[in-house]
């Protein structure tokens, strides 16, 4: 699916925090959205995701008017991983991760042998099979995290939003969320900090500074040393990793 955003401004208070952001996105393209600390990712993403309503704008899955239509249409086909998974009543992980499905349920539907298969295979996927029958509250960030992208991959949305989704993992977690993520081959808009992971995994990368995108590209294309120092105020040395082949960043305040 095709992610369009067009002219996508919100305020908070009276401060302006996405300026007039346009976008689109192509088929199972994954784009990255890199930036500053408060530099609005969170907030444009909540934006696209209907978890905050903007001033102005639309975005568009395909033909879906995400802004228009109501929160089951767009939890049947849009997953989103965020920041904060807190609940105030727990549940184990497989009723956790059996919520992605409610979105193709209708109201006290019971659930089917094919959602029971759909949540083992998400459980399967990020590592979680042993972890069924422990609760949700009594997890480290880290495998909430996880229990949250296994809800989401429940979910089977045709579109998927991550903010920071490596944000408490560890190395082999973060390389295995990303590769999960990545092998849905659906398409997907992530936040990251990263900047080798994004390199990586990205397609195509947005970069936000002050609530505005000013610059995007394919990764190989779009890191410069310049442009790393005008978003996050460090120096920067960009060169190929010898060991991985991959884009390396090494960096210094001065
Ligand atoms: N509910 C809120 N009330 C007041 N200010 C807010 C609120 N939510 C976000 N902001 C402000 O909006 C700006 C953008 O925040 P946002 O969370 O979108 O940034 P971000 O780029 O995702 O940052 P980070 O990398 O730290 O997650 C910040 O200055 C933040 O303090």
């Amino acid at each position: 699916m095709e992610l369009t955003v067009k002219d996508l401004d919100i305020m908070i208070g009276q401060e302006s925090i996405v300026k007039s952001i346009s976008f689109q996105t192509q088929k199972k393209q994954f784009v990255g959205i890199i930036g500053a600390n408060g530099c609005g990712k969170s907030t444009m993403l909540k934006g696209i995701y209907k978890g905050i309503k903007p001033q102005a704008g639309r975005v568009f899955l395909d033909e879906l008017d995400l802004l228009a239509v109501s929160e089951k249409k767009v939890a049947q086909k849009l997953g989103v991983v965020n920041q904060f998974n807190e609940l105030n009543f727990d549940l184990s992980v497989f009723q956790m991760v059996l919520l992605g499905r409610t979105p193709h349920k209708k109201l006290l539907e019971s659930d089917t042998q094919e959602d029971i298969e759909i949540v083992m295979d998400a459980l399967a996927k990020t590592n979680l099979t042993s972890y069924s029958d422990r609760s949700f509250l009594s997890l480290s960030g880290g495998e909430k995290q996880r229990v949250i992208l296994a809800r989401t991959i429940a979910q089977q949305p045709s579109y998927m939003i991550l903010d920071e989704p490596t944000n408490h993992l560890d190395i082999r977690y973060q390389l295995e969320i990303l590769n999960c993520v990545k092998n849905l081959g659906i398409g997907v808009l992530a936040a990251l900090h990263d900047l080798e992971l994004a390199a990586h995994y990205c397609d195509y990368i947005y970069a936000m500074k002050a609530g505005k995108i000013i610059a995007e590209g394919k990764p190989a294309d779009l890191f410069t040393a310049e442009l790393i120092e005008e978003i996050y105020g460090v120096k920067c040395t960009i060169y190929q990793n010898p060991v991985t082949h991959r884009l390396g960043f090494a960096y210094s305040l001065d």
